[in-house]
């Protein structure tokens, strides 16, 4: 199994204090904020983490709704999206997740759009 991306992450310590920023930064987002307000953070963050671990070859199971399931009824549109992945990028810049391995944990992100965009 290829770790390598996990290692880039700083391992689980590392992708945990990304997602706990990224979930502190989503409810003040001018853009999605709204999304969010109200949300158990510390459950998203964790929920997060165990998604990405594993996306990113870590010893980790995600064992929370697919995708799908998760953002089923919630309209959410392309550019709410693109708000989401800017505000992640957000979060990985100021934990200094070096720029290969943000890109390398996009790409394994983006093809989830299928299943969680449903309007323009
Ligand atoms: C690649 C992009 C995304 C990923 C990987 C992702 C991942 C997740 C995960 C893992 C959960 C937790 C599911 C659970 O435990 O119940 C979640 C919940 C949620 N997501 Fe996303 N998400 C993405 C995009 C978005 C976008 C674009 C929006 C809206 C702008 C959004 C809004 C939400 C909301 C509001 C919840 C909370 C649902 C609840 O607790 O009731 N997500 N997402």
């Amino acid at each position: 199994q290829d770790d390598s991306l996990y290692r880039a992450w700083g391992g689980k310590a590392g992708i945990q204090a990304v997602m706990v920023d990224f979930a502190a930064r989503l409810p003040q987002d001018a853009r999605i904020g709204r999304r969010f307000q109200g949300l158990n953070a510390e459950h998203l963050a964790n929920q997060l983490t165990e998604q990405l671990c594993e996306l990113a070859g870590g010893p980790c199971q995600y064992q929370g709704p697919d995708m799908r399931a998760a953002h089923q009824g919630m309209e959410i549109s392309k550019p709410e999206f693109n708000a989401l992945v800017e505000v992640l990028q957000q979060a990985m810049a100021a934990r200094g997740i070096p720029f290969a391995a943000q890109n390398r944990m996009l790409a394994k992100l983006a093809p989830m759009h299928r299943d969680i965009i449903d309007v323009p």
